[in-house]
């Protein structure tokens, strides 16, 4: 019998799309295949991947719809001839926060499997006790956050047990409030899992444990200490006398990443041809695996661009503060990844793209419907300040209500003269100033918040820069949007892009399913990769970055910055 290499897949169940990427032992990229929700399973009618009830502020996706794309995504790679005898291990990432509720019947569902049969077919007339997923994008749960704050005693103490302060789109609140409004599915549900640990339970054929980054966005788990906080889980079942039943409902978390937790399925044996021993790695979710697609540096920091846009970074420092997320780290015990997680990402520059095109009467599609808005976006001075005594314009673009700041939906324009801060717009010429504007408003924030992470060291020439910026994710395509986040953030050693660009988390989550299977014992991940992992094929620098006196300028509008979000967060209170 002829040696065939092995094959490492990563999935990547993210909110538009499933993507799959196949690697090989030495982590070069091997296969790429996706199915888009929209386009491909146009019948489940979600636009951008989702459902919305707009009355409610509701977000939410079809978990069929998940499980039909996962036959999609496998029956084209066996059309075009991929060969999954080969894969000898498979892990991936979910969007994160996104609970799927499980029915009693789920394990004989996963027994009564047949590989004629379609996973859509088998599984959704049984094993769930509700069909929908809320979305990160969800907004619906203020009361319920309201509830865990006031439980702990403020946002401070919640960040300080779970990492974060209560959010939205994180699964506790959202099981609270299922839980007040369908008692009868909360009482259906015999496990309650999140979006990466539904994909791993739906390889291994049975309920899979949490991963122990992945189960920080939920904020029931204390990140220090490594385990449900009794607490939250009160607050999140409804009682102290009911936290028991919803800690058996949620089962167990596992904290080595790199841990095998059986064979793929017969399902998959049968149908598409993967070896019986083929092992599944716990998935985690699509940020935590963004970080292991590239040995990050303290200082180094990536900018994920995708339907959310996200700052992450590695730290050995429990730091927390209700500006951002601390999550624990997807594979290496005593590291933490930091987050800023902006809901208004691509889809706000989508906005600002299309008003463009249609004000200029321009018709271009794919990725030719960027070309005018990169050209007004590079050709537009920082701060759209044609001379030195301009006032600088700073606006805020949030088509859907923000995550950072928590803030409504709005779009707000200023000026600011050095002095004052005025909501006067004439200076604006729109929509052409929006382009720049835009992507200098993302990066602004994340400056902003990035700051105290990135704290003066003498190896940093005392500036609280970062070393490298990596860009990831669909935006990272454009490179007008790379140009002015790498000005804005000033990354000392420049910008990079992945090679695998807008697949890093795939690829993290491949590269992550080869050290479980192929690591020497005690094998660190960052010395896995960094050992197998060729620089020069895999990124590209594409910037300085750093541009003295553009950084500096960018800096000194930070106090206005503020200022504007200040204002828009007490017109809220108003
Ligand atoms: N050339 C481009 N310029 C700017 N944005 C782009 C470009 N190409 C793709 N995108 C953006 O990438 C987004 C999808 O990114 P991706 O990382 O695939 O998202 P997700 O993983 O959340 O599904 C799209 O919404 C689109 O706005
Ligand atoms: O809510 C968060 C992180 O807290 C989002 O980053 C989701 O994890 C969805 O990511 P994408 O679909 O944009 O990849």
């Amino acid at each position: 019998m002829s040696y065939k290499s092995p094959l490492y897949l990563g999935f990547d169940l993210s909110t538009q799309q499933l993507k799959t990427v196949a690697v090989s032992s030495t982590l070069q990229l091997e296969w790429e295949e996706a199915v888009s929700f929209d386009d491909d399973l146009p019948h489940y009618n979600v636009s951008k991947g989702v459902h919305k009830n707009t009355e409610e502020n509701e977000v939410y996706s079809p978990v069929a719809m998940w499980i039909e794309a996962l036959d999609l995504v496998l029956t084209r790679m066996k059309e075009k001839g991929f060969d999954f005898s080969r894969v000898e291990g498979i892990s991936g990432a979910g969007q994160q926060h996104a609970s799927v509720f499980w029915s009693e019947e789920a394990t004989h569902a996963f027994e009564d499997l047949q590989k004629e049969q379609r996973l859509v077919d088998q599984l959704s007339p049984r094993a769930f006790a509700h069909p929908w997923s809320p979305n990160w994008q969800d907004h619906s749960t203020q009361t319920e956050c309201d509830i865990f704050e006031e439980g702990v005693g403020g946002e401070d103490e919640m960040a300080r047990i779970s990492g974060s302060s209560a959010h939205h789109r994180f699964t506790g609140p959202q099981i609270l409030r299922l839980k007040q409004r369908l008692p009868e599915v909360y009482k259906a549900s015999k496990r309650i899992t999140i979006a990466s640990s539904f994909l791993t339970s739906v390889f291994l054929g049975k309920i899979a444990p949490f991963d122990v980054s992945d189960v920080c966005g939920m904020n029931l788990w204390n990140v220090e200490e490594l385990k449900w906080d009794e607490k939250l889980l009160a607050l999140a079942a409804g009682g102290e006398d009911r936290a028991e039943e919803l800690k058996e409902k949620l089962g167990l978390v596992e904290s080595d990443g790199g841990k095998c937790l059986g064979s793929v399925s017969k399902y998959f044996v049968e149908r598409y041809g993967f070896p019986s021993d083929c092992s599944i790695t716990l998935f985690t979710g699509d940020n935590p695996a963004t970080i292991l697609a590239l040995p990050l540096r303290p200082l180094d920091v990536i900018v994920s661009l995708g339907t959310s846009t996200t700052l992450l970074m590695s730290t050995p420092t429990y730091y927390p503060s209700p500006a951002y997320h601390l999550f624990d780290h997807p594979t290496t015990s005593g590291l933490y990844m930091f987050m800023l997680c902006y809901c208004n990402g691509a889809l706000a520059r989508e906005h600002i793209r299309d008003k463009i095109q249609s004000y200029h009467n321009r018709a271009e599609t794919g990725q030719e419907s960027w070309n005018l808005f990169n050209e007004l976006a590079t050709s537009t001075p920082p701060l759209g300040k044609q001379s030195e005594s301009d006032p600088a314009k700073i606006a805020f673009y949030f088509p859907l209500s923000e995550i950072v700041p928590n803030v409504q939906a709005g779009t707000w324009r200023y000026t600011f003269d050095g002095k004052t801060l005025s909501d006067d717009s004439s200076a604006w010429s729109l929509p052409d100033d929006d382009a720049r504007a835009i992507i200098e408003s993302q990066a602004l924030s994340m400056r902003l918040r990035a700051a105290p992470l990135l704290t003066p060291c003498a190896e940093n020439n005392q500036k609280s820069q970062p070393r490298r910026v990596y860009l990831v994710g669909g935006g990272s395509r454009n490179p007008a949007i790379c140009e002015i986040i790498g000005q804005v953030l000033g990354g000392s050693e420049g910008v990079y892009q992945l090679d695998v660009g807008s697949n890093a988390c795939a690829v993290g989550a491949a590269y992550k399913a080869c050290w479980a299977v192929e690591r020497k014992e005690g094998e660190k991940f960052e010395n896995f990769v960094g050992e197998r992992w060729d620089e020069k094929k895999m990124v590209k620098r594409i910037g300085d970055a750093y541009k003295e006196g553009i950084w500096e300028a960018y800096g000194e509008i930070l106090g206005a910055f503020k200022e504007g979000e200040g204002r828009i967060i007490a017109e809220k209170h108003n």
